[in-house]
């Protein structure tokens, strides 16, 4: 029997848990979201993220820039987060309008605050093997791995997408997991036979159901991190569910699968960053 991960639990547990640790704290971890603009898609996130922290005990409250603001603007509201002591974690949500780099803004998050992860002293020291803030999605991807079992060392870990923000950072924890880790791309010559030689196969793309059944090896780890957004409104992953679901040892619905674990990650991250930074 396939087991399915069911992230929305995995992550509700997970959360009891920071709540519990949270509560025994003489301070509320700060977690501020900063977003700009309209993008329809963040108000869900911004809006899930607030209430996760706020029932997890954390002091959450998200700062909504106009569309106009510029990028000097966003970098000086950056600069007084990273000064205000009460706040322990700072997310800017993407994406930013097309006239503010992105990356001027995640450089600009004070590191020790950087609950992303997505900052280059993060990035770096994940690639070093050195403790930092890790991304939270391929963190949750790590927890649900953890739940099927899976057993890492050696174990043949297929990637697919090699973003910043997921494909990178998840080939790099795998690999610190002892996997042999193999990252495709849009370039990969033979994704398909890539795919087969999986025993943890990752899909981070952003194409609903690129991944076909038969890619899937038998008895393989599924993990799929893909959110897309069909014409009818629903979600829809990277993976052809119905036709892996057979073929896996463990699979992850979309939705609630990795979705849930990266809010769940990112107050893991806030609390564990509020400890760092307060003693
Ligand atoms: N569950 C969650 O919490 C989260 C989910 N997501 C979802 O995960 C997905 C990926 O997000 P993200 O990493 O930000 O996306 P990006 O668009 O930044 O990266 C996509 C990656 O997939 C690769 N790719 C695109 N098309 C193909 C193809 N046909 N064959 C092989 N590789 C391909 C790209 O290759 P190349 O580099 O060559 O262009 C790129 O590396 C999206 O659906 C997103 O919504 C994202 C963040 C959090
Ligand atoms: N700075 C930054 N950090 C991020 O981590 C970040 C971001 N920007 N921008 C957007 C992406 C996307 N992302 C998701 C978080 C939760 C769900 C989630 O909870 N999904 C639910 C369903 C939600 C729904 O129904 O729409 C699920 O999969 O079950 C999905 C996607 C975080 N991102």
């Amino acid at each position: 029997m396939t087991q399915i991960l069911d992230g929305k639990a995995i992550a509700e547990r997970l959360r009891g848990q920071l709540a519990t640790r949270v509560a025994a704290l003489s301070f509320k971890p700060g977690l501020v979201v900063v977003r700009v603009g309209e993008d329809p898609a963040s108000g869900v996130y911004v809006r899930n993220k607030d209430r996760a922290a706020t029932q997890a005990g954390f002091a959450s409250r998200t700062r909504h820039l106009p569309e106009e603001t510029t990028e000097a603007q966003l970098l000086e509201e950056i600069a007084a987060l990273n000064a205000d002591p009460e706040v322990d974690g700072i997310l800017v949500q993407l994406p930013l309008p097309k006239h503010i780099r992105a990356e001027k803004a995640i450089a600009a998050v004070d590191p020790a605050k950087d609950v992303d992860g997505f900052h280059p002293i993060n990035a770096g020291k994940l690639a070093s093997g050195l403790p930092g803030l890790v991304p939270c999605t391929p963190r949750g991807a790590m927890h649900l791995l953890a739940e099927a079992k899976a057993k890492l060392p050696g174990a043949r870990a297929v990637v697919v997408g090699r973003s910043q923000i997921v494909g990178r950072p998840m080939a790099q924890l795998l690999l610190a997991a002892d996997c042999t880790v193999t990252i495709a791309h849009s370039r990969t010559a033979d994704l398909a036979g890539e795919c087969r030689r999986a025993d943890i196969l990752i899909a981070a793309v952003g194409r609903p159901e690129l991944i076909r059944g038969d890619w899937v090896r038998e008895g393989a780890i599924v993990i799929d991190v893909g959110i897309n957004r069909m014409p009818d409104g629903k979600l829809k992953g990277d993976v052809a569910y119905a036709e892996a679901l057979p073929r896996a040892a463990a699979i992850t619905p979309v939705p609630g699968g990795v979705g849930p674990m990266t809010i769940a990650c990112l107050l893991e991250n806030t609390l564990e960053a509020a400890i760092a930074r307060r003693g």
